[in-house]
């Protein structure tokens, strides 16, 4: 028997490193998952980086690894594609941005660079596009919220170039830094300028708006900052259709994902109710995509709350919610016809707060796959399976060639 259609699950930042608060255990290993650790006992399994050993992974890269999209060769910033994913249709001549709402405090330093993980911050997207006026720079632009503290922003103008820093230091207690032009091309220093100014307008707007005149009666930190990163033109794209012979979907509360999925010609599914974080509503997910593998032949779905935990150095809460997810993945048990495929796009660990380059376990259950010894899902035990160690973009052959649509390399 064959699978026809592929369940590609993508747990955020899920694998971690061993954590002191829960006795030395990584998250993962330390959770309750017999639905996960069913799929591990009947498939084979394996480690993987997502790049390369020793890289640390961005989700971006990460994830278009996994589709099969080699960074290296496709990936031309995080903005472009954060932007496609909130809806910025971004033509010739954009330039795209990922932002963050965050806090800085009355000295100017950085106290919060998600603004205490605020979330419905349409408002603030709306009195921004209203409050700011880029036009005596000859600049034009789009701003839309993301899932969280997240946004995008594309400029929009003539003479526009990519190659500019980032204001956010990356950490809290200092400053935002000005963002500056990486070449002596005008047209980075004309994206620099705009990208300044539109941050310094934007923060006279956010001041007292009175979302945040709220959030600080109620003791939480305002959104009064924009910082932004990951400067980039749209990059151009292979469909998936064409390269793999494959109709999908991708279901992802996280624009970046979401915005990955569109540009490599995957349908965006929106679910309501689903946040990109721990308080996601996980079975209407799982239900939709059970409902599109009715339809399509590919999904990718991504998780993201357990990503937001190790971002958070929360070890207990992302074991928790390890355990909600696992749970929520119960109903795909009993797909038929289906290869599903399980992995991290990243390690996220509590102690460094941020993504590293430890490899993430992997998992493939479908009919026809040659099982291994390995029956628990985690960072450890899938380390005996026998996929061994592969990279990220080693998943999507594998998967073609078990669904039989991978082509013959010889006569
Ligand atoms: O969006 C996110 O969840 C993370 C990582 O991609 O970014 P940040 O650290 O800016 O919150
Ligand atoms: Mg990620």
């Amino acid at each position: 028997m064959i699978a026809h259609r592929v369940l590609f699950l993508v747990l955020d930042g899920i694998s971690d490193r061993p954590c002191e608060a829960l006795d030395g255990l990584t998250p993962l290993a330390a959770a309750r998952t017999p639905v996960l650790d069913r799929i591990a006992g009947e498939g084979v399994c394996g480690i993987m980086d997502s790049i390369a050993p020793g890289i640390r992974p961005g989700s971006d890269t990460s994830h278009l690894a996994l589709l099969g999209y080699p960074p290296q060769e496709y990936y031309t910033g995080r903005g472009p594609l954060e932007a496609e994913g909130t809806g910025i249709h971004m033509t010739a001549g954009m330039i795209g941005f990922r932002c963050n709402f965050a806090t800085v405090d009355a000295d100017g330093l950085v106290t919060d660079r998600r603004a205490g993980r605020i979330s419905g911050t349409g408002p603030l997207s709306e009195a921004i596009r209203d409050g700011v006026d880029l036009s005596p720079l000859g600049v034009g632009f789009r701003l839309e919220s993301g899932a969280g503290h997240r946004a995008a922003l594309a400029l929009v103008g003539e003479g526009l170039g990519d190659k500019v820093s980032s204001n956010d230091p990356k950490k809290e207690g200092v400053r935002p830094l000005t963002i500056r032009p990486c070449t002596d091309d005008p047209a980075d220093r004309a994206t620099a300028d705009a990208c300044n100014e539109f941050i310094r307008q934007s923060a006279r707007v956010l001041f007292d708006h009175p979302m945040n005149v709220r959030r600080m009666e109620e003791g939480l930190p305002p959104a009064n900052l924009l910082l932004i990163r990951g400067a980039g033109k749209m990059g151009a794209f292979p469909q998936f259709s064409e390269r793999y012979g494959l109709s999908g979907s991708v279901i992802s509360a996280a624009t970046l994902i979401s915005g990955i999925g569109k540009v490599v010609g995957l349908e965006h599914i929106p679910v309501p109710g689903t946040t990109g974080s721990v308080d996601s509503d996980l079975d209407a997910k799982v239900k939709t995509a059970i409902r599109e593998l009715d339809k399509k032949e590919f999904v990718l779905m991504n998780i993201k709350g357990a990503d937001e935990a190790g971002h958070d150095g929360k070890g207990v809460q992302k074991r928790d919610f390890i355990e909600v997810i696992d749970a929520a993945l119960e109903p795909l048990l009993d797909l038929p016809d289906t290869l599903i495929v399980v992995c991290a796009d990243h390690s996220t660990p509590c102690s460094i707060k941020d993504h590293s380059a430890d490899p993430v376990p992997v998992v493939i259950r479908g009919p026809g796959v040659r099982t291994d010894r390995t029956a628990r899902f985690d960072e450890i035990s899938c380390a005996e399976g026998g996929l061994h160690r592969i990279r990220g973009c080693d998943l999507m052959p594998i998967a073609l060639d078990l669904i039989n649509k991978s082509h013959k390399y010889g006569a």
